[in-house]
């Protein structure tokens, strides 16, 4: 055992100081604190950790080796090290441009699984907040960030709120049930130890509440159906009209001559316990929060304005499209977050499945007219659940979303509980890969519909440069584009027109660089960045020249912003075309 006095943060990790893996109380070095140690921080970071935080640590030789790896880390923190392998193997524009997310669960949450997913693609790692305790989604972050900080991952957390629905807390049975045409069941909201016959408990007390003799309850949007044949107080008693599973936390819907009962909630979007979960959140460093069963922009506004009081902005607000009121407030619900994502499970409840095809068409168009981040989730690849290969029609859906150009396609099931989460997602990588590659090819021509975003000059330019740059990097069949970008804004106009070479965003920002990985065909690399454009450029294009990554002969396009904060008064966009030497 060595004692430390002092770990001296050099200036060029200033911004893995502001990473709360690296808050003194939880150093991430797991280990007891017993001796004088002082964090020093530099220019940007002042005022954020504050300069000089007292903490003691002691630090065994294994733990010294990690300082060591610490020295070097800003080499991994340039390009990830799954992005640099693909790079390599494939070219810059083999590259996969469609991320991927994985829900996290019991089938996955060990430190080896959670590797072999990353190697195998996860970008964003999901926790929904539905299932398991918080001990248990805080020790699946922990492990994450320490693959992130020790392996040379970029992976970012989710989590996803559990939201205001009905849903069953126990159908009498610990896993699926059958249900059998005929059987009489009842609904109750009662609260009762252990489990009993043919009753089903519902989560919310008003469950039952302007139901009537004669509606039916569609379980999980078709697994089995009931007709209400009696009103007993708030409790139910229904017949099975239709045969089925009832799985755990199974989802109940009302329908009435053919038509969903539109049920008022009392409980608001945001339940207390989604509150706690989003402080949770915030404490521990999440990314993304993701808000089930949003129905209008208020929730939305409502956390994005919290997050500002908790000086917590960098955590990016992602809405979920889940409900028949959300497809009626789209625009508006997309305009406020920071992302969506199209969470056909429950919207396949609350509408008919056919439409679905058509209103996630719709989304995707909608989210990249107004330059948002959209995901494509639930049931992607269900059969993987339980057999090794999917179903051709699965494969044909993979591929439909990618071809419409999704942001990222999410695993549910098939990665929580599933025997083959790493093989369906190298099913979704193969997928993903070969379909960019054909629509590259099919779809030249099929530019971006030109909605314009930008209202003040300043961001009419920045967006005109982009929708340029990547037209320009197409038609010239650059190999790469590197963006400097601060907040992402550039980087996110460039990926919203789908350009062909991969784009290299640099940012001295790690939230940035973080939330810009949910973003199609975008490869955040974190540098240090100065007010000298020039030298920044050609720092972002060192650090990859130095791994080889580039070589004599690529041409690369480079946008970049300066902006009026960065540069005294003026504010300037340029794109410049280099040929690397
Ligand atoms: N953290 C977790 N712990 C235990 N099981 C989980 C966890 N996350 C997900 N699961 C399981 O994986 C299934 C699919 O995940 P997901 O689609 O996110 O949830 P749901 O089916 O509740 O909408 C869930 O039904 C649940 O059985
Ligand atoms: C992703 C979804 O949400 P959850 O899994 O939380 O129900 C969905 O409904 O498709
Ligand atoms: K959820
Ligand atoms: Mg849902």
């Amino acid at each position: 055992m060595a004692e430390v006095n002092a770990i001296m943060i050099p200036a060029h990790f200033n911004s893995i100081a502001k990473n709360p893996v690296f808050d003194v109380k939880r150093s991430g070095f797991g280990m007891p604190v017993i001796g004088p140690a002082v964090w020093c921080n530099r220019r940007r970071t002042k005022g954020r950790v504050g300069n000089g935080v007292k903490a003691t640590m002691q630090v065994d030789l294994e733990d010294e080796e990690r300082l060591k790896r610490l020295e070097g880390l800003e080499a991994t923190l340039g390009l990830d090290v799954v992005a640099e392998r693909e790079l390599k193997e494939k070219g810059f524009w083999g590259m996969r441009k469609t991320k991927l997310v994985c829900t996290i669960g019991p089938a996955c949450n060990a430190i080896e699984d959670l590797e072999k997913l990353a190697l195998e693609g996860m970008n964003i790692a999901r926790l929904n907040m539905c299932h398991n305790s918080r001990e248990w989604h805080c020790d699946v972050i922990k492990k994450i960030k320490k693959l992130n900080l020790e392996k040379g991952f970029c992976i970012s957390v989710m989590i996803d709120t559990e939201g205001s629905q009905i849903h069953v807390v126990d159908h009498g049975a610990p896993s699926s049930v059958k249900v059998e045409d005929g059987s009489i069941w009842l609904f109750t909201a009662e609260k009762f130890e252990g489990s009993r016959p043919f009753t089903v408990q519902a989560t919310y007390e008003g469950f039952s509440e302007g139901i009537q003799v004669g509606d039916s309850i569609v379980i999980d949007g078709g697994m089995a159906s009931f007709e209400v044949i009696e009103k007993i107080g708030n409790d139910l008693s229904c017949r099975c009209t239709d045969p089925g599973l009832f799985l755990p936390r199974a989802k109940c819907s009302f329908w009435r001559d053919g038509r969903l009962v539109v049920r008022n909630h009392e409980s608001p979007t945001l339940s207390s316990k989604d509150w706690s979960d989003i402080e949770f959140g915030i404490s521990e460093g999440v990314d993304f929060i993701a808000l089930s069963f949003v129905n209008s922009a208020d929730p939305v506004k409502h956390l994005k304005n919290y997050l500002l009081t908790k000086s917590a902005k960098s955590v990016r607000v992602l809405a979920k499209i889940e409900s028949l009121e959300s497809l009626q407030n789209l625009e508006e619900i997309i305009e406020a977050s920071d992302g969506i994502m199209v969470a056909r499970g429950d919207l396949g409840v609350e509408i008919p499945l056919e439409q679905i095809p058509a209103v996630q068409e719709e989304i995707i168009s909608v989210c990249r007219e107004l330059n948002k981040p959209v995901i494509i989730a639930s049931q992607l690849l269900e059969s993987m659940v339980e057999y090794p290969t999917p179903t051709r029609a699965e494969v044909a859906d993979v591929s439909e979303a990618v071809r419409q150009y999704a942001d990222a396609l999410m695993l549910s099931g098939e990665s929580a509980i599933g025997s083959y989460g790493q093989k369906a997602l190298s099913v979704l990588q193969m997928a993903s890969s070969r379909m960019e590659l054909w629509s590259r090819e099919e779809n030249r021509k099929n530019f971006l519909p030109q909605h314009q975003l930008g209202v003040s000059l300043h961001d009419r330019i920045a967006e005109e440069i982009c929708n340029s740059a990547a037209e320009l990097a197409n038609r010239l069949s650059v190999d790469a584009i590197f963006v400097l970008t601060n907040q992402g804004h550039m980087a996110s106009l460039l990926s919203r027109n789908r350009p062909s070479p991969p784009i290299f965003a640099l940012t001295d920002d790690d939230s940035t660089r973080m939330a810009l990985n949910l973003q199609w065909g975008v490869f955040p690399l974190r540098i240090d960045l100065s007010e000298d454009i020039e030298a920044n450029i050609s720092r972002g294009i060192e650090v990859v020249k130095s791994k080889g990554l580039v070589k004599q002969g690529d041409s690369v396009l480079v946008v970049s912003e300066i902006s009026p904060a960065r540069a005294a008064s003026m504010a300037s966009q340029s794109i410049q075309l280099k040929t690397i030497v």
